[in-house]
């Protein structure tokens, strides 16, 4: 009996050492697999923490690429207006590749002091830079002009609590306009927006908002859109979502513009941006031969007649014009071997279209362009 207890006992022990020794192997296994997790999770975190702002700027661009892509699906898919490839051919083969260079604010009218206030200044600017043509008699010039001056004049009237008041006959009066302003309602709402964000999120300063892209204008362009909903310009269109991002990406272009690409203009990836669809620019291309209209929408823009915003044909007008000077920027690097910005072809369009004021334009009562 006690041989026989003495083996059940052996036999149990045997049993229990087994799986004891394969619980302390586990467990010293564990304890090494536990160890190299850590390490890794170390390493990657580090990694992570390194290259926060790479990886940050890297998803940013991908984001910013949808202005880009969105576009392009607009152009494939559109039933009013077309690019013509061989027109931009032609344009890009006369001027051999070279854009004409215009210096931002050839007209002098801006604001500049090199420092924060004029970050303020052009945001401020950017966020009224729409819709002016409903005044036959008004243009960005006044807006840029009236609130240079009304800074000049006082250097906290842009202030973050300051824009949250403004009335709009007081804004009529800063701009010393004499009449009601075009959407002078949704321009007094877009600027207490602006001093509300600012000063919830950013200090009341549009340099921190600047200062907080990190360098990165496809982060900045983000950042507005994110914070500030007068400038989500975007659109649906045969049930897509369409980014256009005008005048947040215009706000890039002129800090980098008045700051020379330096200070608060200095972009790492400046090239991330795209033309600015505004009612101009269509209509330069237009002209040039490289947007064709339907001849439904040739009547419409000719006579004046107003476009609904969100139609087909407005999205045509802005999404093909982007894609039109993307594609004019590949065949110029393809052909001549030059990287132009985006921006740099934006400004020569720009500036000579406002200097043919019977240019017919696109008449869309819009916010954001
Ligand atoms: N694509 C594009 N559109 C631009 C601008 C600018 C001003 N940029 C300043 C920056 C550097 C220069 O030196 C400029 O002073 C305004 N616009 C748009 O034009 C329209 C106004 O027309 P009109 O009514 O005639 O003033 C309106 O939709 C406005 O939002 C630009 O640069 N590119």
């Amino acid at each position: 009996m006690n041989i026989l207890r003495i083996g059940k006992w052996v036999k149990r022990r045997k049993h229990w050492s087994v799986p004891c020794a394969c619980r302390a192997t586990r467990a010293r296994k564990t304890q090494r697999r536990h160890q190299r997790y850590k390490l890794s999770y170390w390493l990657t975190l580090i990694k992570r923490v390194h290259h926060k702002g790479q990886f940050e700027r890297e998803r940013e661009r991908g984001e910013m690429d949808e202005v880009r892509s969105t576009t392009a699906w607009v152009a494939t898919h559109s039933s009013h207006v077309k690019i013509d490839s061989l027109e931009i051919e032609k344009v890009v083969h006369s001027m051999q590749g070279n854009i004409p260079v215009v210096e931002w604010d050839f007209e002098k009218i801006h604001y500049f002091d090199n420092g924060p206030l004029t970050v303020q200044y052009m945001f401020v600017l950017d966020a009224l830079n729409f819709c002016f043509w409903p005044d036959k008699d008004l243009n960005y010039d006044h807006f840029a002009m009236g609130l240079k001056e009304a800074l000049e004049n006082d250097k906290s009237a842009l202030d973050a609590d300051r824009l949250q008041t403004y009335t709009g006959p007081e804004l009529r009066k800063m701009l010393k306009w004499p009449r009601p302003l075009p959407s002078e309602e949704e321009r007094v709402r877009l600027l207490h927006e602006v001093g509300q964000e600012l000063e919830r999120s950013f200090g009341g300063e549009a340099a921190n908002l600047v200062k907080s892209s990190g360098n990165s204008a496809a982060t900045l362009v983000k950042l507005i859109a994110r914070h500030f909903p007068g400038f989500r310009d975007h659109a649906l269109y045969k049930g897509r979502q369409i980014f256009l991002y005008k005048r947040a990406q215009i706000f890039v272009a002129d800090l980098w513009g008045a700051f020379k690409g330096n200070g608060f203009g200095n972009f790492d990836d400046v090239n991330s941006i795209t033309i600015f669809a505004d009612y101009i620019v269509p209509a330069v291309l237009r002209q040039l031969g490289v947007l064709k209209y339907s001849s439904a929408l040739c009547k419409m823009v000719d006579s004046d007649m107003e476009i609904v915003p969100g139609t087909e044909e407005e999205v045509e007008l802005r999404a093909c014009s982007i894609h039109a000077v993307e594609k004019m920027r590949e065949l110029i690097k393809k052909k001549f071997g030059k990287q132009v910005l985006s921006i740099e072809i934006d400004l020569w369009l720009w500036s000579y279209g406002v200097r043919i004021p019977t240019l017919p334009h696109h008449r869309t009562l819009s916010i954001y362009y």
